[in-house]
C-alpha cells in the first residue's frame, strides 16, 4: 500500500503551501489518475509520493513502512521501490549520457552492473526504441524517444510503484498509446501500483481503475464521500 496522509508541502516555508492536508492511498496493482488545474499541485504531491520532495508535514507509508527520510536521505531500499517519469524527458535526462547510459544508470548505481547488457536491450525493445538509438545522446533523439528511454529507465529496477506526472502531455496520440501500454504490460507481470498525475480526463478514466479530482484529494470529507459512493459501486 502506498499511503499519503494530511500532506502538506511547498517550496519555502514564508509562503503558503502549495499542498495542504492531502490524503490519497493506492492499493498493490492499482492504478490511480490525479486530475486537477494547472498549478494545483499535483506534480508537487506527485513528487512527496515518490520520496522525491519532503513534505512539511502528514505522513507517507510505503508497504508498511513509515518514510521518515526523503530524497538521497531515504534508504535505497525505499528510493528503489519506485520507477518515476516526468513531463519533460529534457529536464529530467542528463545531456551527456547516451540512451544507452541514461537507461543503465540506476542499475549501475545500485551495483547491478553486469545486468547492463542483457537488461538495456531487452528494454529497449519493451519501450521500441531500435538499437541506432541507443547510443545517441539526448538532443540527437526525439521528445517521444527520449520519453521512450525515461520509461525504460523509470522500469530498469522493476519498481514496485510507478509515478507517471504527466508522462504522455507533451507526446501525440500513437506514443501515448504505446507508453501507455507498455506501463500497462509491466504492471499485468509485476503487480506494480501506479499513480498518474495528468489533464487528460477521457485519457486517465480509460488508463485508471480510479480517477481522483484534486478537491477530493485535499478535502477530507469530499474525498470519503467519494470513498463512500466508490465502495457503494462495487457493493
Ligand atoms: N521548484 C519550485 N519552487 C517554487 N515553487 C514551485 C516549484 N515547483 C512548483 N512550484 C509552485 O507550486 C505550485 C504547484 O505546482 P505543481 O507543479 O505542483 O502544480 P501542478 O498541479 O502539477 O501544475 P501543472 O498541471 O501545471 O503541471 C505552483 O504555484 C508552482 O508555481
Amino acid at each position: 500500500m502506498l499511503e499519503l496522509r494530511a500532506i502538506t508541502a511547498g517550496y519555502d516555508r514564508r509562503s503558503a503551501p502549495v499542498v495542504r492536508d492531502a490524503t490519497l492511498t493506492i492499493a498493490p496493482g492499482e492504478a490511480v489518475g490525479l486530475l486537477g488545474p494547472s498549478g494545483c499541485g499535483k506534480s508537487t504531491l506527485a513528487r512527496v509520493a515518490a520520496l522525491l520532495h519532503r513534505p512539511d508535514a502528514g505522513t507517507v507509508t510505503v508497504d508498511g513502512t513509515p518514510v521518515r527520510h526523503f530524497r538521497h536521505r531515504a534508504p535505497r531500499s525505499l528510493r528503489t521501490a519506485f520507477g518515476v517519469v516526468f513531463q519533460q524527458p529534457r529536464l529530467s535526462a542528463d545531456p551527456r549520457l547516451s540512451l544507452t547510459d541514461l537507461i543503465a544508470e540506476p542499475l549501475r548505481a545500485t551495483g547491478r552492473r553486469d545486468t547492463v547488457p542483457d537488461r538495456v536491450p531487452e528494454l529497449a525493445s519493451t519501450v521500441g526504441l531500435t538499437p541506432d538509438l541507443l547510443t545517441r545522446r539526448p538532443h540527437e533523439v526525439s521528445d517521444g524517444q527520449l520519453q521512450r528511454a525515461c520509461l525504460a529507465r523509470a522500469l530498469v529496477l522493476r519498481p514496485r510503484w510507478l509515478i507517471c506526472d504527466e508522462m504522455t502531455a507533451m507526446l501525440d496520440a500513437s506514443t501515448t498509446a504505446a507508453l501507455v501500454a507498455v506501463v500497462e504490460a509491466y504492471r499485468t507481470e509485476t503487480g506494480a501500483g501506479l499513480l498518474t498525475v495528468g489533464h487528460d480526463q477521457t485519457l486517465l478514466t480509460h488508463w485508471c481503475d480510479r480517477t481522483l479530482h484534486w478537491n477530493t484529494v485535499t478535502s477530507p470529507e469530499k474525498g470519503a464521500a467519494a470513498e463512500r459512493a466508490r465502495q457503494g459501486e462495487f457493493a
